[in-house]
């Protein structure tokens, strides 16, 4: 999928395609008519019925044009779907005179072919086509389209057919040019305060990398299957374009084990267990700690509560923990490794066992319980460090961070528009700690200003009960197998929370539909195979 790729801000974007300009190996002109090109290429290639060109039914296309270079590259798309023979017609929202250059000069080549129609916001629209490529905003969008909801209504209509069949009112397809008009490139927010239709593309296509808003937020849903297209643009690091967030990729040598290792070379991980009646959240941590290949797991539940534990997996350790004090003690053995406390634990415990947890030191994942004490106990926050991994799903992440949860609820009224990347990155380097805030899109932040996407909306079946504490439970593992004073310098928490988000969606990729959280460890073992650890 998207594994390891650079994921842009529109202003990395432009920063790029600037560079390529201005380094004289090509012009704005050409980056458009390629852009145009790989459109209609990917229209071919998505629906090869389309590369037959029957003379007496051509294929019938409406391309709507905006007033930037999204409708320049609109303009193209039109030229060289009526080069092939379709029945194309151009709708055009703007001024001619204002279009910017390019634009402009490819405007002038089309009405050589065609005539161009001023796109009427008032008008109901007759929309019959096969293809309905919307070219009117791409990275561009800088502001609400609720001007635009009545139009955007009916084509949600044409495309769902809302009219009937015999409607003259029809479109087959929906292709978006860079992004979906309505959608802000940088969030993956719709950029209306207005109630725009769910309007679902068939085909989004974009330029050279995806961009954040492609991969967050509503883009997946919206945009429909992505294609990347090489447009021929050339990017070094040495740009100085800030730092890139990528998309979440794992190598079979990010778990492999050696020869002459033993199980203390594998670290120990604790998970913190909570009273009787709530044992399950913490087993499901420690089964996912043991097979993501941690050396030893102890599981550490309340005395009163170790008769729960009884049962399988017998690979796992018990050990009661009652009180910080014991806790503390535990935590003199330098082999334990990792911490995991949340899961199943209590607000209440959780809150006292948290010092204990945080002044060790190690590598420890902050999940459900443990959040919601961390947010009751402010004073608990300086004590978080760069070893930490909170892993909140949005609504703990609204108890921990209120101000940036409020920033994300209210309604955008201007591109870039702030985003869930945005309030991740800005908890990360507020708390000092990796913040992997949890969703369909994951976001992954390091308090050194790093972040990953890892995109899962192909797995609706993994929002599901304890699915959360599984990921932890992975994270932990991880941790606990690459403690601090070994790890390289690249290997941080940061990239084991990464590592342990891909795992976690592939296993729940792999056993597919049906799936409930007792599944996901047990499918870590085929998820290895297939990376060929
Ligand atoms: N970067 C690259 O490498 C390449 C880029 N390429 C293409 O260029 C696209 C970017 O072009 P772009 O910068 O001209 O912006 P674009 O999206 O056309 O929109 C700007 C116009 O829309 C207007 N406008 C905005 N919001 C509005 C609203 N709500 N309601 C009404 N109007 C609104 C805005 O008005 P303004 O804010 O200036 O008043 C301005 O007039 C990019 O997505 C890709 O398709 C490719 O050709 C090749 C390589
Ligand atoms: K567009």
């Amino acid at each position: 999928m998207l594994g390891g790729t650079e994921i842009l801000t529109t202003a990395q974007m432009r920063a790029i395609e600037s560079a390529a300009i201005d380094s004289g190996k090509v012009t704005g002109l050409e980056l458009m008519e390629r852009a145009g090109a790989a459109v209609v290429d990917a229209i071919l290639a998505k629906w090869p019925e389309y590369a037959e060109r029957p003379e007496k039914f051509p294929w019938r296309a409406t391309v709507l044009c905006g007033p930037g270079n999204n409708g320049g590259d609109g303009f193209v798309i039109a030229r060289l779907l009526a080069g092939l023979g379709w029945e194309t017609t151009v709708e055009f929202y703007g001024d001619a005179d204002r279009l910017p250059a390019d634009a402009r000069l490819n405007y002038d080549r089309w009405c050589k072919i065609g005539k161009v129609y001023p796109l009427d916001l008032d008008v109901q629209q007759r929309f019959k086509a096969d293809v309905l490529v919307d070219a009117l905003f791409g990275i561009g969008l800088s502001r609400p389209v609720d001007a635009f909801c009545d139009y955007f209504d009916d084509i949600y209509a044409a495309v769902n057919n809302v009219f009937g069949g015999k409607s003259a009112t029809t479109i087959d397809r929906l292709v978006a040019v860079d992004v979906p008009s309505f959608l802000c490139a940088d969030s993956g927010r719709v950029l209306s305060r207005e109630v725009m239709p769910w309007l679902e593309y068939d085909m989004t296509v974009t330029f050279h990398r995806p961009k954040i808003g492609h991969v967050i937020g509503d883009g997946p849903e919206l945009c429909g299957a992505l294609v990347v297209a090489d447009i021929g643009l050339f990017q070094s690091r040495s740009d100085h374009v800030g730092d890139f967030t990528r998309a979440v990729s794992v190598r079979a040598s990010d778990f492999a084990k050696h020869a002459f290792s033993h199980k203390f070379d594998h670290g120990h991980a604790l998970i913190i267990a909570g009273g009787i009646g709530h044992g399950g959240a913490a087993r499901l941590s420690a089964r996912a700690a043991l097979r993501v290949g941690a050396g030893l797991v102890t599981l550490c539940p309340p005395k009163s509560a170790l008769i729960e534990h009884s049962g399988p997996p017998d690979a796992l350790m018990r050990r009661a923990v009652d009180d910080a004090a014991t806790l503390a003690e535990m935590l003199t053995d330098k082999r334990i490794s990792a911490l995991c406390i949340g899961p199943g634990c209590g607000v209440d415990r959780a809150g006292a066992l948290l010092p204990a947890v945080l002044e060790s030191g190690r590598h420890c994942v902050l999940d459900a319980d443990a959040l919601t004490a961390l947010a009751g106990k402010p004073d608990l926050l300086p004590g978080l460090h760069k070893n930490c991994v909170l892993t909140p799903h949005a609504g703990e992440f609204a108890r921990l961070f209120p101000d940036l949860a409020e920033r994300l609820a209210e309604l955008p009224e201007r591109g870039p528009a702030y985003s869930k990347l945005d309030a991740a990155r800005q908890a990360s380097a507020r708390c000092g700690a990796v913040v992997l805030l949890k969703g369909p899109d994951t976001v992954i932040a390091g308090p050194d200003g790093r972040a990953e996407i890892h995109s899962a909306y192909d797995v609706p079946w993994l929002a599901t009960a304890g699915s959360g504490d599984v990921l932890a439970g992975l994270i932990t593992g991880l941790l606990a197998r690459n403690p601090p004073e070994y790890a390289v310098s690249y290997s941080t928490a940061f990239q084991f929370a990464a590592n342990a988000t891909a795992l976690h969606a592939a296993a729940a990729r792999r056993f597919g539909p049906g799936l409930i959280a007792d599944d996901l460890p047990d499918q870590i073992p085929g998820v290895f195979r297939d990376l060929a650890v």
